[in-house]
């Protein structure tokens, strides 16, 4: 049995029609059931759903075998005991700087002065505003970072912007991207040793799917 681990929303969503390329479906609406173990058409292979943050961690561990998790999650994760094989491109988005409209950023940044930066992702914001120079007090949050300027709790967020609409929403301004995000295979690398063929040929259902021009 192959154990493949998934978040909600976005990850699964945008990872279903990859595997339905190779006719492999999932036989449960997670979204309409409360089952955290899904079976698909494939009697070997079976989606279990974790939160996204989680999904390093299931398959670091081996309580799944493979996954799907954001670069962001991984950076923060560190990434110990995994395979990396494959960027997906599913998922896409920045981690960004934004700080409120009338915010001047590159001032405080050229006095030097000392931001607080709110943030899901303190990995990240620590080495950015490390190699910049930058002096900075990191808050950590775990989710609505748009908040903590608004409220007056932070100077800055680092956050993911895709569309810009939430910033757009709540009178935020980017004003540095850090990186671009998007969703990467994971695989537990004792697995990958104890079952190699069944998962082998996952990856290569994945790199069809993302990659076709890449193959022979
Ligand atoms: N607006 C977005 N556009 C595109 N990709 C995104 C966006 N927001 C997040 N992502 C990517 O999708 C992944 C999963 O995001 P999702 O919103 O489903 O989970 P989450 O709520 O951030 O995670 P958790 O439940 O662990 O806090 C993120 O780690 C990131 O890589
Ligand atoms: O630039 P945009 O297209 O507006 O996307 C950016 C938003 O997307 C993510 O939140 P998400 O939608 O995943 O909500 P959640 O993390 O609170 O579930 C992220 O945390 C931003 O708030």
């Amino acid at each position: 049995m192959i154990t493949l681990a998934l978040s909600k929303g976005r990850i699964f969503d945008e990872t279903l029609p990859l595997l339905a390329e190779a006719g492999i479906q999932v036989l449960e609406d997670p979204e309409k059931s409360r089952k955290l173990i899904l079976p698909t058409n494939q009697p070997e292979l079976r989606v279990v759903l974790v939160r996204a943050s989680d999904v390093p961690t299931y398959v670091q561990f081996g309580g799944a075998d493979i996954g799907v998790a954001g670069k962001d999650v991984l950076i923060e994760h560190g990434g110990q005991g995994l395979y990396q094989p494959l960027d997906l491109q599913i998922a896409k988005c920045h981690v960004s700087v934004a700080v409120p409209a009338g915010f001047d950023y590159a001032h405080a940044v050229r006095q030097g002065a000392r931001l607080r930066v709110a943030t899901k992702y303190p990995a990240i914001a620590r080495e950015f505003f490390a190699r910049k120079g930058v002096h900075v007090d990191l808050v950590k949050l775990y989710g609505s970072m748009e908040l903590a300027p608004l409220t007056g709790m932070a100077d800055a967020i680092v956050d993911l912007v895709s569309t810009g609409n939430t910033l757009r929403a709540n009178n935020l301004v980017e004003v540095e991207q850090i990186m671009p995000i998007s969703s990467q295979l994971v695989v537990n690398q004792a697995a990958l040793r104890l079952k190699q063929l069944p998962l082998r040929h996952l990856m290569d259902v994945f790199a069809r799917a993302c990659h076709p021009e890449a193959l022979v």
